[in-house]
């Protein structure tokens, strides 16, 4: 949990303020303490270091704790106040809490219970300064570093605002979780955010499909020994600052699950052969094309790994819910292929994208990228073949088909001439009148199937 640091110590006895300031120095270390011996330059202070918390006296010359707590609940309402009071003052201080104290405490109490409240307090306004940087980031509907999304094309609105939620998480302590089907861009989207977070650092990918619980012992937390040679780097230590990206976290087994929530929880963890912690620094993304919650309730995934990877969540829609991106899109893999291939980049036929409006793409972007591909190779360099599309359309509507490829022939037979015909026109249709496609689909020359269809007209 990431905690806010910035304390002022008020009292005007300065041998006390010193002995709070050692002891909170050693029991929560992250604070950064000042101290003010004078109630009249409380005000003047807060207006010049953004303070979370003021741990104020009660009963000091000039201004009193309680007037001090109204004007900075006032003026400072994102600032928490603790009043620390003698034993006599404990009911002002009760009226203090009802005016918007955080808390009190007696200076005879136990300082180890002054440093848990303390602590908490910091918590409360770390979390509370996030939430508000997140809200205010994803409000603001325009990008700070659109580059960092260069990699992942769209004009669908409810992409567009997971590019703006992305932005706004992308510094939070708290883990993401982007979960969608294959190939709907989980893996970019983890780039991204390693662009936006920490692009110096290192970006480490962990593919959890099928994995044990050693091998992931063994590639995360690494291992350490004696004998030369045999220590082993973990992905924790190597990616140091950078981004861990743990794609297909359903696959997990349930023993690893409880070692990764130890990680997120207490940010720190044990190489194998090893006893001494290590702490954790990056930044943790995990994906999913499971429903973890459904897993949950089957007690195949822990309910409070769960609960900690989605804090962020971004969820990342079909290809077949995007049908406004896909020509754009093909002209992305026909650009890419090209490149690849060192060849010309075909055109694009302007009626390709409406011809695929009603095709599910079963394998979201890998199985349109793949099409593409596939047609750029088949291509001559002028427009792009679209054999590819119709073949992968045609092949799930047969395999969707109950009667597989059978032929059903009606009571009374078809002549020859309209069976003939009957498949021409079919051809056509599944190429979008392209004479080549078809007439490789009907086994014979585009010039025989010219002579056919003129011969109909
Ligand atoms: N919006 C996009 N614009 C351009 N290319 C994209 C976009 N989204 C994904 N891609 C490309 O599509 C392919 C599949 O994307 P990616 O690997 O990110 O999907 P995924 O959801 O992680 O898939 P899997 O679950 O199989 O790992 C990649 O080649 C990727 O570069």
């Amino acid at each position: 949990m990431k905690l806010a640091r910035n304390i002022l110590l008020v009292d005007d006895e300065a041998s006390w303020l010193r002995t709070l300031s050692v002891t909170l120095n050693r029991l929560v270390p992250e604070a950064v303490i000042d101290t003010c011996v004078d109630s009249r330059q409380v005000m003047s202070r807060l207006e010049g270091t953004d303070y979370a918390l003021v741990l104020l006296d009660l009963t000091m010359p000039f201004h009193s704790g309680e007037d001090l707590l109204e004007q900075i609940r006032l003026e400072y309402p994102n600032t928490r106040v603790i009043i620390v009071t003698g034993v006599n003052e404990v009911e002002t201080a009760v009226r203090c809490i009802k005016h918007g104290a955080y808390n009190y405490f007696i200076k005879t109490d136990d300082v180890a219970e002054l440093a848990l409240t303390v602590r908490r307090a910091l918590e409360v306004v770390g979390l509370e300064r996030n939430y508000h940087k997140i809200k205010e980031s994803f409000l603001s509907k325009t990008l700070t570093q659109p580059s960092a999304f260069n990699n992942i094309l769209t004009c669908e609105p409810a992409l567009l605002d997971q590019f703006r939620y992305l932005e706004a998480v992308a510094f939070s302590p708290e883990p993401i979780l982007i979960y969608g089907e294959s190939g709907t861009g989980k893996d970019e989207f983890a780039k991204s955010c390693h662009q936006l977070c920490c692009p110096d650092a290192p970006f480490i990918n962990i593919n959890l499909a099928g994995i044990s619980e050693s091998a992931f012992e063994l590639q995360v937390f690494g291992r350490l020994s004696q004998e030369p040679g045999q220590s082993q780097a973990g992905a924790l230590h190597q990616v140091g600052k950078g981004l861990l990206y743990l794609n297909e976290i359903a696959d997990l087994p349930l023993s690893c699950q409880a070692k990764l929530v130890d990680i997120l929880q207490q940010k720190q963890y044990y190489p194998m052969g090893s006893d001494r912690p290590y702490p954790v620094n990056c930044r943790i993304i995990a994906s999913t094309q499971q429903d973890l919650l459904a897993l949950s309730q089957e007690g195949k995934f822990r309910r409070d790994l769960l609960y900690r990877l989605r804090a962020h969540k971004i969820h990342l829609p079909p290809l077949r819910q995007r049908k406004l991106d896909i020509s754009m899109l093909i002209n992305h893999f026909i650009a890419q292929a090209a490149e690849e291939m060192n060849s010309t980049p075909p055109h694009q036929p302007s009626d390709l994208a409406t011809q695929l409006q009603d095709y599910d793409f079963p394998g979201n972007l890998h199985e349109l990228k793949g099409m593409v591909f596939d047609a750029v190779s088949r291509s001559d360099g002028v427009q792009l073949t679209i054999s590819p599309f119709m073949e992968a359309i045609n092949a799930l509507k047969s395999s969707n088909s109950p009667k597989g490829n059978r032929i059903i022939f009606p009571q009374t037979l078809p002549t020859l001439a309209d069976m003939s015909q009957a498949l021409i026109d079919e051809a056509m249709s599944r190429t979008a009148n392209n004479q080549t496609a078809a007439a490789q689909m009907l086994g014979i020359s585009q010039s025989a199937l010219s002579r056919r269809i003129t011969k109909k007209e």
